[in-house]
């Protein structure tokens, strides 16, 4: 089976824009782009384009590639302090010369929509969790939609970064999974992999998962956003070998990634209702 993300995530957004519509809230998602990197100024352009597919009002401040820290730093606590902005999401990575830890904890918990401040990276390794982190929270989505178990499951995370590895193994901790996350690190990968029953790859290169590494009948899902030999789009997994071998798996594109900006347009008028309620 292929898990269409693409498919889960229009009809989510479908979904919020009738929630926002009858809410009586007015949500507004902020974005923060520091420089000209083309593929961070795609990323944030479809995050706009959602927000205006749900009525969500967007705003974008764009800042040059060579700001100092405390420039960014001044203009987050510009969106914290203004009370019409429910989401502030600055956009990863950030330039070489800039401290990206001390901007992500500027960022007001409350309006932390990417759930990468260490209050709701706490709060999620704590089993109370407040803002998701986006990609692993649509994945838990797809998961759910695709009624695939994870009570009792053995899930295998492979990548550990704070955005992605570290809350996927979090969310499938907190669903019941055994869960072994490995990193550059770990010894022998391949047979990590193999004892997966969900596979999770979130490693950053191309085509690195092939048939052999995984168990048959397991699930997998690949967060990766690479290119093949010929510029193409493709994730982490050799998706051809793969997918006849597994009960279900994840394309790219149209897998992971749509759902990781419907579940920042959920993060936003959760957001928006927590406030309303303030
Ligand atoms: N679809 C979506 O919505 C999203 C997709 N992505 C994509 O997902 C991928 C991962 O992103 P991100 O987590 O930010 O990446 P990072 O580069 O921050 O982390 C990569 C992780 O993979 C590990 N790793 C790298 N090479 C190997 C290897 N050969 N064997 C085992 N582990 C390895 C690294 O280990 P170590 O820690 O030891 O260095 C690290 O933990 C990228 O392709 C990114 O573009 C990211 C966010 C959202
Ligand atoms: N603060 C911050 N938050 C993020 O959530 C964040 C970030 N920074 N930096 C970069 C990564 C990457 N990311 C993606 C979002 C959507 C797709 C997506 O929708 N991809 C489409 C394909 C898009 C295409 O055609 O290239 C798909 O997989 O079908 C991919 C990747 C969010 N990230
Ligand atoms: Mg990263």
């Amino acid at each position: 089976m292929i898990i269409n993300g693409k498919e889960i995530s229009e009809k989510r957004l479908a979904a919020l824009k009738e929630e926002i519509k009858t809410s009586g809230l007015n949500p507004c998602l902020a974005t923060v782009i520091v420089g000209e990197d083309p593929a961070s100024q795609m990323y944030v352009r479809m995050k706009h384009k959602a927000c205006e597919q749900v009525g969500i009002k967007s705003t974008g401040v764009v800042l040059p590639e060579n700001s100092t820290t405390k420039e960014i730093l001044a203009e987050v606590e510009k969106l914290n302090s203004d009370n019409l902005i429910h989401g502030i999401l600055v956009q990863l990575p950030l330039p070489k010369h800039v401290d990206t830890e001390a901007v992500i904890e500027a960022v007001s918990p409350e309006k932390d929509v990417d759930g990468f401040h260490p209050y709701n990276t706490g709060r999620l390794f704590s089993g109370m969790p407040e803002f998701v982190p986006c990609t692993p929270g649509g994945i838990m989505t797809l998961l759910k939609e695709y009624k695939i178990e994870t009570s009792g499951k053995k899930a295998v995370v492979v990548g550990r970064s704070v955005d992605v590895g570290r809350p996927m193994a979090a969310l499938l901790i907190n669903a019941d999974a055994t869960v072994t996350v490995c990193h550059s690190r770990t010894k022998n990968l391949e047979d990590e992999m193999k004892a997966a029953d969900i596979l999770i790859s979130a490693i950053g290169k191309a085509k690195f998962v092939t048939a052999e590494m995984v168990k048959s009948g397991a699930v997998v899902i690949d967060v990766g956003i690479n290119q093949d030999e010929n510029k193409r789009l493709c994730g982490d997994v050799d998706f051809e070998s793969v997918k006849d071998k597994v009960s279900a798996i994840t394309p790219v594109p149209g897998g992971v990634g749509p759902m990781t900006i419907a579940t920042l347009m959920e993060n936003t008028l959760k957001s928006a209702k927590m406030h309303a309620k303030l």
